[in-house]
């Protein structure tokens, strides 16, 4: 089996940042799962039927314009508390995972459902303040007109629906390592996470594990 990397974490915390530079790091690709969700979420807005649009989805979903806004961030984690939707999105994420050349996919349930087989599983937090912070200065950069209060609310709508759905809940997976960015600046929590993986990769190479 290629060399799989799971990273899973609440809005904001960095996990796509993260995932980006280890993927660039180690030379495996990148998905970023909350894409697929967004992307539904997305077709809802337009008045499509989630679980037809999910089935529907194509590669190119993924890289129409607006998918980064808080409202399609909204639809993305109600269309994701619905159990069709979410198995209508996981072969796409399997197969993702066992390409050649390796993988690291981001979003909530990576270590836990979707790779549970993971050789490395990372699982990217911070505080709501800060995440709320980080998401506040991007939505302003990209021209949003909001308010801090309103994205804090925002996080904290969509931890708790990510947390409390009955289906692949956002959780840490039990054999995941726990990075806290509330005080790492993007530098230090890509080293980490760097070196989180090295770590598995050579318990993997050490006989660990005979898959490869
Ligand atoms: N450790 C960090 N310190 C400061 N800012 C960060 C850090 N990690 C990410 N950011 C910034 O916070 C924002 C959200 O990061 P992102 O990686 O997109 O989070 P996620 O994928 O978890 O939603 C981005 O603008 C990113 O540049
Ligand atoms: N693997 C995943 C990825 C995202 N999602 C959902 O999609 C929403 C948007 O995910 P995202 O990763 O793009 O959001 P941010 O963390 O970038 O704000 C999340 O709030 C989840 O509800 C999910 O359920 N499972």
């Amino acid at each position: 089996m290629a060399f799989t990397v799971a990273i899973d974490g609440p809005a904001a915390s960095g996990k796509g940042t993260i995932s980006k530079r280890v993927a660039a790091h180690f030379g495996l690709g990148h998905l970023d799962t909350g894409l697929l969700y967004r992307a539904v979420g997305r077709r809802m807005l337009d008045g499509e039927e989630p679980v037809s649009a999910a089935r529907a989805l194509v590669p190119g979903d993924l890289e129409v314009e607006g998918l980064r806004t808080a409202a399609v961030g909204e639809a993305a984690s109600r269309v994701g508390a619905l159990p069709e939707v979410r198995a209508a999105l996981l072969d796409f994420q399997r197969a993702f995972a066992r390409r050649s050349g390796g993988a690291v996919l981001d979003g909530r349930d990576i270590g836990t459902v979707i790779c549970p087989e993971a050789e490395a599983k990372l699982f990217v937090t911070a505080s709501a303040e800060v995440r709320a912070e980080r998401r506040f200065r991007e939505l302003v950069a990209a021209g949003a007109d909001t308010r801090f209060e309103a994205v804090l609310e925002d996080i904290r709508a969509r931890d708790e629906r990510d947390m409390g759905r009955s289906d692949a809940p956002l959780r840490p997976a039990d054999d995941a390592v726990t990075i806290d960015t509330s005080r790492l600046d993007v530098e230090a929590a890509v080293a980490a996470a760097i070196a989180a993986v090295d770590a598995a990769r050579d318990v993997r190479s050490a006989g660990g594990s005979s898959r490869g």
